[in-house]
């Protein structure tokens, strides 16, 4: 293509190195940085531009034969740079020449990444979700969900839907198999909504330069410390100029989040950057699994319904919108499970503090409280952990009782939250903590009353339900089918009296056994001393005892005796409770001496305790039978 001159001086060689040289050398950098700037590579544009020039002059002084436009162009920059008088010098003219050319290509580029920048605002609707946001999890949650993520050939698998560091673990499988999303694979995806085409995609990885349509940012502030939180987003564009079908896929998407956890409660726990993390979700606990004084857990249920109804209220009376709960007792009573029933009833998340967290601070933590959302739990259990009065328990704890006093109802703090604390030794709290305004309901949880015992067991041993089964129906209906095959002419009739027996029948069988559940579980109660055993102690007795109600009951003498040894109830725990908190009971009347006890396992070989083991191994056999 490029022909030789008979001198021995290449003029393209002369051209491009004039082009270095002399006025050339600006014109070749701005054209460098001009192409740095749409990113792309210098040196194949700086060669391009380099051959156009010494092309264009080539073909100009008849050294090569050109197209005609390109001859032109060489024509038009040989005129300019003799008018500027370079003429005769071939190393200037060559280097202003090659500087114009370079110069004018990449303003072409420039102007032409612009033009379809503005040709794509005008044609074509974006919408972008940032892994830091919570739309983030809208977007790939629904992702998972559409069916071009079940059929696309290049897929992800994943356990979490991500949000920034927060995973969602394995929501929604059952106990043995964990959730599974399919995603689509980084990159382009091309899919339809509604019957218009949209597109997905992620960006280039910034920080390992590859192309993976994934883009990873540091987030915006964040020190390197907190870099480990990489940060991706995703674009979700369609052709045309109305948001409409974007903005009604963002909205299908969050309801479909928001449905998804509607049925269960969201912890929220802090982690080591100081920002709220989804840990777990669990399905959501009814009010009437939780055993206690009725009247005490209205109270609290219509006192906490009433508060996050009426902030117009605070409002109007300049107050700040917040509410504290404090519950004290007993380890086991309750406590935190009637929090998460709670949470449960007022459809609300919980956002969990732990106070002995060393990676806690009075700022971090005063962030975390200000950035929980308007209308949540936000739970700081056993309270009494981090301080004892005034004084930091711990040295490695990281918060001052100032700090924790401001966090709760400091001017950052959020509005529209109930803060809830546990604690199991009220004594120990600073009255500053949990002085009017702070704590604006106090609720003691106590160890199990006798009524209490035996509501605990009707509610662990549920009597079946009086309505009738669906196998039941479907087994009349077949047993009139098969009827008719023999040939039967009266099934017809027979048929809906056969069910109506098959009913009545078992109403009576579930009343018997509601009847015997009943009085199992005041036998039952009438063996357990008042206030003498926390639920958690009762609960982890009849635990034993899953499927054998009747067993329970002629056993918990054996229990109360070993003042709830939870040997008898099967769990693992050896030994005695060594509670002394508020038990009222008289000691075990067959306690072992102390001596007995240092040796643990002072019940072996006793033939009482022989027994309820063979009950227990024979029991075990039938039920894998
Ligand atoms: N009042 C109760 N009603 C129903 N279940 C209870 C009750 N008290 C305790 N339990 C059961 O006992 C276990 C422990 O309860 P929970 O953690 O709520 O007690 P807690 O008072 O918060 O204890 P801690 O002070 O040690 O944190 C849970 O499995 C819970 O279901």
């Amino acid at each position: 293509m490029v022909g030789m001159n008979g001198t021995g001086t290449h003029p393209l060689l002369l051209s491009s190195c004039s082009g270095l040289l002399g006025m050339g050398f600006r014109g070749g950098a701005s054209a460098l940085a001009a192409n740095a700037a749409v990113g792309r590579p210098v040196l194949t544009t700086f060669v391009k531009c380099s051959l156009a020039g010494g092309l264009a002059v080539s073909g100009q002084r008849g050294f090569v034969s050109l197209p005609e436009g390109a001859q032109d162009i060489g024509k038009i920059v040989s005129s300019a740079s003799e008018k500027l008088g370079l003429g005769d010098n071939q190393f200037a003219a060559g280097g202003f020449q090659l500087a114009l050319i370079g110069g004018l290509l990449a303003g072409i580029r420039v102007l032409g990444s612009h033009a379809v920048e503005y040709l794509k605002k005008r044609i074509v609707v974006t919408a972008e979700f940032d892994s830091r946001d919570e739309s983030y999890s809208w977007i790939l949650n629904w992702l998972s969900d559409h069916p071009y993520s079940k059929k696309a050939t290049q897929f992800s698998v994943s356990t979490t839907i991500a949000r920034g560091a927060q995973k969602i673990n394995g929501e929604g499988g059952d106990s043995a198999v964990t959730a599974t999303y399919y995603l689509p694979a980084p990159g382009l995806h091309f899919f339809w909504y509604k019957n218009r085409l949209l597109w997905v995609r992620t960006l280039v990885d910034l920080i390992n330069n590859t192309f993976l349509y994934r883009e990873r940012v540091r987030p915006a502030g964040s020190t390197v410390a907190t870099s480990g939180a990489a940060v991706e987003n995703i674009t979700i564009s369609t052709l045309g100029r109305s948001r409409e079908l974007i903005q009604s896929l963002i909205m299908e998407a969050q309801r479909k989040f928001i449905d998804r956890d509607k049925a269960r409660t969201v912890i929220f726990q802090a982690d080591q950057y100081g920002a709220w993390r989804r840990t777990k979700s669990r399905p959501k606990r009814p009010l009437d699994t939780i055993v206690m004084d009725p009247k005490l857990k209205n109270y609290i249920v219509n006192d906490a319904k009433e508060f996050f109804a009426s902030e117009s209220w605070y409002a109007e009376r300049g107050l700040p919108f917040r509410r504290g709960l404090l519950l004290y007792g007993t380890p086991g009573t309750g406590k935190t499970s009637f929090i998460h029933a709670l949470a449960g009833e007022l459809g609300l998340n919980i956002y969990v503090v732990n106070l002995s967290s060393k990676n806690l601070t009075d700022d971090t933590l005063s962030e975390l409280v200000s950035d929980t959302p308007s209308r949540c739990l936000l739970l700081i259990e056993d309270v009494d952990a981090a301080f004892v009065q005034r004084e930091s328990k711990d040295a490695a704890t990281g918060i001052t009782f100032s700090g924790l006093l401001n966090s709760v109802d400091g001017v950052s703090a959020q509005e529209g939250r109930m803060l809830c604390m546990t604690t199991n030794h009220l004594d120990r709290l600073d009255e500053a903590l949990i002085r009017p305004g702070r704590v604006d309901v106090r609720a003691r949880f106590g160890k199990a009353t006798q009524s209490q015992a035996q509501e605990l067991f009707v509610k662990f041993f549920p009597h079946p339900p009086a309505t009738p089964r669906a196998d039941d129906t479907s087994k009349a209906v077949l047993g009139s089918h098969s009827n008719k095959e023999q040939g039967d002419d009266s099934t017809e009739e027979s048929s809906p009296l056969l069910s109506q027996r098959t009913e009545s029948e078992r109403r009576a069988q579930d009343a018997m056994k509601q009847r015997q559940t009943e009085e199992l579980a005041a036998q039952f109660a009438s063996a357990i001393p008042d206030q003498t055993f926390s639920i958690a102690q009762l609960q982890g007795f009849l635990m034993g005892y899953k499927k054998t109600p009747e067993m329970a009951a002629s056993h918990v003498h054996e229990f109360v005796r070993q003042a709830g040894s939870a040997e008898v109830s099967g769990t693992a725990k050896i030994g005695y409770d060594d509670d002394e908190g508020e038990s009222k009971a008289d000691p075990p009347p067959t306690a072992p001496a102390k001596d007995d006890q240092d040796k643990q396992y002072y019940w072996e070989g006793s033939a009482e305790r022989q027994h309820i083991r063979d009950e227990k191994e024979r029991e075990r056999r039938m039920s894998l039978k």
